[in-house]
């Protein structure tokens, strides 16, 4: 791609390009059409389209790239994101999924058990104390 075609993007319309045909990504500010490279990425492809539709800043760096594969990223640079419109990756999508599976039964069941338990023991006591008496 020449230099004359490099563009600013909104984050938003970055994040919609998150397929094995059409796969941005954006990193450090800067946004780069890897969609040719998915296949020869190190790393494998399916990493790469995982770090799409977020800011892949700290995926990228946590890694601990070489040198050479940051020289490698010129070759897909196509712009640079609007830092305005950048959100970072605060609302990673793992937690939430984690609370969609969350069986709500154990927490009523614990809540029924509070309310009986007390219940249960003061009915014993004064069973007890009843039967105490009479004998
Ligand atoms: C334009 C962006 C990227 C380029 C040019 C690139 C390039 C490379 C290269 C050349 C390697 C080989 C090891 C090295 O030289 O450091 C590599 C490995 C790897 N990359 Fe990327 N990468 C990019 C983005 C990403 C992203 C966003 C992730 C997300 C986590 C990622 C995850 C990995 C992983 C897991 C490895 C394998 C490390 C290993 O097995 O030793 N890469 N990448």
């Amino acid at each position: 791609m020449g230099n004359d075609e490099k563009k600013v993007y909104t984050y938003a319309e970055v994040s919609t390009h998150k397929d094995d045909k059409d796969c941005w990504l954006a990193i450090d500010g800067k946004v780069y059409d890897v969609t040719k490279f998915l296949l020869d990425h190190p790393g494998g492809p399916e990493i790469l389209l995982a770090s799409t539709g977020i800011d892949a800043t700290s995926d990228f760096e946590d890694i601990g790239h070489s040198s050479t594969a940051k020289a490698m990223m010129d070759d897909y640079y196509i712009g640079d994101i609007d830092s305005a419109t950048i959100v970072k990756n605060f609302n990673y999508t793992e937690p939430k999924q984690l609370h969609y599976n969350q069986d709500k039964t154990p927490e009523f069941i614990i809540g029924l058990l509070k309310f009986l338990v007390p219940l249960a023991i003061m009915a014993l006591a004064v069973g007890v104390r009843k039967y105490s008496k009479s004998s």
